[in-house]
């Protein structure tokens, strides 16, 4: 498989720190790739510098032959970008919205039809609504129209389905399957770990640094399997939870769902169990676990 971006030492400081240090990785032809990394890891960062909007401080990528640092310009038409904040004018239509990105891309506006058809067919239907008046979901598959209808051969979404319903989501990722079935590579960044399983390979990064880069299954091999358990309790979570964060062969312990604790442990389970039957006689319920993705960032 080819890469169409080879990012190599990439860095970037704002003010004194680094926001990004020391970069390298590669992302392949029509790939899904996911920038994975907590609040403030770097990620918008990372999006901005690959969409040109910022230039690196060390480093460089070469994107589709061209370097980032040297040949943004020609790199610039090659891009399409959907920020966390997309530039929609509210009191402008759907189509005005539309007519107005084309012509900055010196776009025929006889060819709109044509270009991302599909998602273009699911807008006509709202041409004349000024976009204030768009539901989340639509306004947001304006975003994606928008930052596409120069037909890029790469896209950028940084924190794309946030704040969107379930049904909208799965119609933002329809259509981003479609992009990438057209061959679009698309790199997506985000922080909403149910998003994984659809990347065919993500980076982690943690404050700045890059992790891992692979797929979702080789970076969960490299959690301790026998390690991982879930403890359920119908009873006064928060007290369960400053008991077991209290054994000190915890590694990590979070709270999963209303009733569950997860945890990821340094030893073996038999001493957490006989630390947890001292304080704890019944009631909770301690299973193991598979391996997910915050089990990983968790344990960074
Ligand atoms: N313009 C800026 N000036 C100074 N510091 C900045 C600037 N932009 C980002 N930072 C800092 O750089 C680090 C990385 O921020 P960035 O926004 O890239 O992270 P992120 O992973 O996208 O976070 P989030 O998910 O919260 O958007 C943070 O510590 C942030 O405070």
């Amino acid at each position: 498989m080819s890469n169409v971006i080879d990012i190599v030492n990439l860095g970037k400081r704002h003010r004194r720190s680094f926001a990004l240090s020391d970069l390298n990785f590669q992302i392949n032809r029509s790939e899904i790739f996911g920038i994975v990394g907590a609040d403030g890891s770097g990620k918008t960062t990372l999006c901005r510098i690959l969409s040109t909007l910022d230039k690196p401080d060390t480093g460089d990528a070469v994107i589709l032959g061209y370097s980032l640092k040297n040949q943004f310009q020609q790199l610039r038409p090659l891009i399409g970008y959907l920020p966390e904040k997309p530039a929609i004018y509210n009191e402008l239509t759907v189509i005005e919205n539309i007519y107005l990105v084309a012509d900055l891309r010196k776009v025929d506006k006889q060819t709109l039809p044509n270009r991302n058809s599909e998602l273009y067919k699911q807008l006509k239907e709202f041409a004349s609504l000024p976009a204030q008046e768009l539901s989340g979901g639509t306004k947001q598959k304006l975003a994606l129209y928008l930052s596409t209808l120069h037909n890029p051969p790469i896209l950028l979404l940084d924190e794309a389905t946030t704040g969107l319903d379930i049904i909208s989501r799965d119609d933002l990722w329809n259509n981003l399957s479609e992009l990438q079935a057209s061959g679009t590579t698309i790199i997506y960044a985000g922080s909403d770990f149910e998003e994984v399983e659809r990347f065919s390979r993500l980076a982690v990064l943690n404050k700045g640094k890059m992790q891992i880069v692979g797929t979702l299954p080789e970076i969960l091999t490299t959690l301790p399997d026998n390690r991982i358990f879930t403890i359920e309790s119908s009873e006064n979570i928060p007290e369960l939870f400053r008991i077991v964060k209290g054994f000190p062969g915890i590694s990590t312990c979070y709270l999963w769902k209303e009733n569950t604790i997860r945890i990821v442990l340094k030893c073996g389970v038999e001493k957490f169990n006989a630390y947890l039957y001292d304080f704890l006689k019944e009631g909770v319920v301690v299973s193991k676990a598979t391996p997910c993705i915050e089990d990983f960032l968790l344990t960074l």
